[in-house]
């Protein structure tokens, strides 16, 4: 891998090229986005197009889901000069939380957790993630945001597949994810094309 190169015309999401495909089998996820956020230039790009739909937009606070959303997330929040809140898988957190359980796309039941101390009333929220698949986790932390008052002020995702979840949140929220319109079949169905 070549960490240095960019290409010389690069459209928006160039740098999903960089993600690797599963290669253990069905309790995984069927890619890992990870290797992007080694490329220099790819983490930038990246969340300067997670933040593109949300220019002047009121935020408040940026929350990152446990565990890989909390790179982008961490890394918007640097940019947008906010702080940023981690939104955790039980059992983690040693203060008060509220909890919210769900389903992801392993079928697993899962439980999030969340601190009670720091989303007042109001407080808008942007939620970051690296992955929405079924939309079951990223419902979770809506679900924490908005039991303790906060608004979500955005959701944002390396992608969002078209999935009932996903569609469900699009919906209701504004979203930024980073896939071109020509490639976001391709990520419905689990095919990148450059495995
Ligand atoms: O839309 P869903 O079907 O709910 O799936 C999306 C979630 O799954 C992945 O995380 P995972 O729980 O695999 O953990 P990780 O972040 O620790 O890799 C991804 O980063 C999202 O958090
Ligand atoms: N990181 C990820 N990549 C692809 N699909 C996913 N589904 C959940 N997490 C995912």
């Amino acid at each position: 891998m070549d960490l240095s190169h960019v290409p010389a015309a690069h459209e928006k999401g160039w740098y999903l090229a960089l993600m690797a495909p599963n290669t253990k089998g069905p309790n995984y996820a069927w890619l890992d986005p990870s290797r992007l956020y080694c490329h220099p230039q790819a983490l930038q790009d990246c969340v300067a197009d997670l933040l593109q739909p949300f220019q002047g937009d009121p935020i408040d606070l940026v929350a990152g889901i446990d565990a890989m959303g909390f790179i982008l997330g961490a890394a918007v929040a640097v940019a947008l000069r906010k702080g940023f809140l981690a939104i955790r898988k039980a059992g983690h957190l040693c203060v008060e939380t509220l909890s919210e359980p769900y389903t992801d796309y392993s079928g697993r039941e899962k439980v999030m957790e969340v601190r009670t101390d720091t989303v007042s009333p109001g407080l808008r929220v942007l939620l970051v993630d690296q992955w929405v698949e079924t939309g079951g986790t990223m419902r979770a932390a809506i679900r924490l945001v908005e039991r303790l008052g906060g608004v979500v002020a955005g959701v944002a995702a390396v992608c969002m597949e078209d999935s009932e979840g996903a569609r469900w949140i699009r919906e209701r929220y504004k979203c930024a994810h980073c896939v071109p319109p020509r490639l976001q079949p391709r990520f419905d169905r689990h095919q990148t094309g450059w495995e």
